[in-house]
């Protein structure tokens, strides 16, 4: 599956160079910048600005409320493009000059106010880009100026929404696979615009895909780029006449074989007229074979051939096989074929029989191991279904399903205010999972003995850490009735401080791209089963410690106004 195979380097200056203590670069798409927000976002700072209230010290927290596809876990992403936007968070004049016209009646200081602003006050706590998490608890906290993280709610929440959700689905499709298979993006066609192309590639690969098809996101990320070749390349032969210069040197450069063509030729008739095979196939397309001719001439090291444009199992195979024996004579070995339509669990079943019988009647070594590259409107319920029925599929190409997470159009990210002045706040509703969990707060993951993970917990922000060993009481945020005891044999900190505006205090490097997927793959792994499942999977727990529980309700109880009956 390697016609075409780079991998290739981020771009000095880009994500993956200097980390750490270094400035981080601009974010990916430059159309994120301070105006890609909400216009209520500048309506609420300038009366911020208009009450004195703006230096205000806030904290905020980004969270979700579900879980998307109907599963009991998230992959967290998006976390490094809004670390690159805070810290180059600056309004452009033209940036000033627009929001005037804008909010025309706003006093002329604002506008200063808002010339100077950037992110120096702010901090950012958050959980590790490529980790699995639960609802409720903070993917990010966000402390600063009441004004300037308001400013930050949209495209906050923007950049992590469609980044947790494409890499949540990314991470769906690689565990129903299975780790064995190859995993293809090949979304970019299909994504919701370039931005929805590019980001889609950069998190199905922290979500557990091998590579993308998307030149762009190759080099922007250094991610591994694959790819086959379409039906036009096919349809585009007429014949073998096409084909001028037939001459291909052998692997070893020890000679050269003046006619692949007819060398592939021969191959086909003893192909046809081999025991294994006769009467299974006729006349197989001509065209087809002078278009996989051609493309080995050109990729012999790495010849792939889309079989289908005609008929798999009477044409495209046969011709696949003719051409890769040619090659195998030549010291090459043909990586394999791409099916893209009809039953793919039949076909790969059929094509992987007629490999094995190549290899027993021509005793070509691992012809039988040919790779064999599904595609065609590939979801987690059909590779799911091509499971169960048994195939011998070794990579999938994806692509509308997953970029546009069809099964899902969006993750409910939200951002709400927590504590002002060191006053926690609470948002009420009828609803009471759409109350917000109030305080700033600290967040622990409970390891248990069997090294799962047991429970989430969040507690006060000057409340001890739970410890190995301890007994804790974890209890629903909400439902009084629903609490455990835990004993956890680990214990995480989950929020991590990843911008401290300018302070000197340390804080934690952006890992790398290629780290993140592998904290995501080996977060998957570590999960109890029962959670990841696709049917009917457990609810992962998600608690509060005893005293921030006596707390929510005792703030509850304090806002919400008491009904009078008459
Ligand atoms: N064995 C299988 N079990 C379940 N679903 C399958 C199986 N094989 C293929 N599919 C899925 O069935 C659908 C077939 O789609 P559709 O009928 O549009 O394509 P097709 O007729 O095979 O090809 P074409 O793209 O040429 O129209 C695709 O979503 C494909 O992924
Ligand atoms: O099916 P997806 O998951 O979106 O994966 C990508 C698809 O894109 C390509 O063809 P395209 O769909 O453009 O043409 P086709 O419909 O004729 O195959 C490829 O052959 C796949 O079928
Ligand atoms: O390389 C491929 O096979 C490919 C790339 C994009 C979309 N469909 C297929
Ligand atoms: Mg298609």
């Amino acid at each position: 599956m390697d016609s075409m195979q780079t991998a290739t380097g981020p771009r000095a200056g880009e994500a993956g160079g200097e980390r750490g203590r270094a400035v981080p670069p601009r974010p990916t798409n430059p159309m994120v910048t301070p105006l890609l927000t909400d216009l209520y976002q500048f309506t609420m700072t300038y009366a911020y600005w208009k009450a004195g209230k703006h230096q205000d010290r806030a904290v905020f927290d980004l969270y979700f409320r579900k879980n998307p596809f109907g599963g009991e876990y998230t992959v967290f992403g998006g976390l490094e493009e809004c670390i690159r936007f805070i810290a180059n968070f600056k309004f452009e004049v033209d940036d000033i000059s627009f929001l005037r016209s804008v909010m025309p009646t706003c006093e002329d200081g604002f506008f200063e106010y808002l010339k100077a602003i950037d992110c120096k006050d702010v901090e950012v706590y958050a959980i590790p880009e490529g980790s699995v998490v639960f609802p409720k608890i903070p993917l990010m906290r966000i402390e600063g100026p009441v004004a300037v993280v308001q400013l930050l709610e949209t495209p906050f929440i923007n950049l992590v929404n469609y980044a947790s959700l494409v890499t949540t689905n990314a991470a769906r499709h690689r565990l129903v696979s299975g780790k064995s298979k190859t995993l293809l993006e090949f979304g970019l066609r299909r994504a919701q615009g370039p931005d929805g192309g590019i980001s889609a590639s950069r998190c199905c690969y922290m979500g557990g895909f091998d590579a993308t098809s998307n030149v762009a996101a190759g080099r922007l990320f250094g991610i591994p780029l694959r790819g086959t070749h379409s039906h036009a390349f096919v349809s585009s032969y007429m014949g073998p006449d096409e084909i001028t210069d037939k001459a291909l040197r052998r692997r070893d450069g020890s000679s050269t074989c003046q006619d692949f063509v007819s060398l592939v030729q021969t191959w086909l008739s003893k192909i046809q007229w081999a025991n294994s095979f006769v009467g299974t196939f006729g006349e197989t397309n001509q065209s087809e074979l002078a278009a996989f001719t051609s493309y080995a001439l050109a990729f012999p090291n790495s010849f792939l051939a889309l079989v289908d444009t005609y008929d798999v199992m009477k044409s495209g195979v046969p011709n696949f096989c003719a051409v890769a024996l040619a090659l195998s004579d030549l010291g090459y070995k043909a990586i394999g074929i791409r099916l893209d339509s009809g039953d793919l669990a039949y076909l790969s079943t059929e094509a992987r029989k007629f490999f094995c019988a190549i290899e027993e009647e021509f005793g070509v070594l691992d012809f039988g191991k040919m790779s064999i590259t599904a595609s065609n409107d590939l979801n987690e319920e059909t590779i799911d279904a091509l499971n169960k029925q048994g195939h011998e599929i070794d990579a999938f190409g994806i692509g509308t399903y997953l970029v546009t997470c069809y099964a899902q159009a969006a993750l409910g990210c939200v951002f709400k205010l927590v504590e002002i002045n060191n006053q926690p706040r609470i948002k009420l509703s009828e609803d009471v999972t759409k109350v917000s969990i109030p305080c700033k707060k600290r967040c622990y993951r409970l390891y248990g003995r069997e090294s799962y993970p047991l429970v989430d917990i969040m507690t006060g922000d000057n409340e001890l850490p739970p410890k190995v060993g301890e007994r804790i009481l974890c209890r629903h945020p909400f439902s009084e009735s629903k609490r455990a005891y835990v004993v956890p044999q680990h214990v995480e900190e989950l929020l991590k401080c990843y911008w401290l505006g300018n302070s000197d205090k340390t804080r934690a490097e952006l890992p790398s791209l290629k780290k993140s997927r592998e904290r995501c793959l080996q977060q998957l792994e570590q999960m109890r089963p029962d959670h990841m499942r696709r049917l009917n999977p457990t609810p992962y727990k998600v608690s509060v410690s005893a005293k921030l529980y006596d707390y929510i309700h005792f703030l509850w109880l304090n806002e919400a106004p008491v009904g009078e009956l008459q």
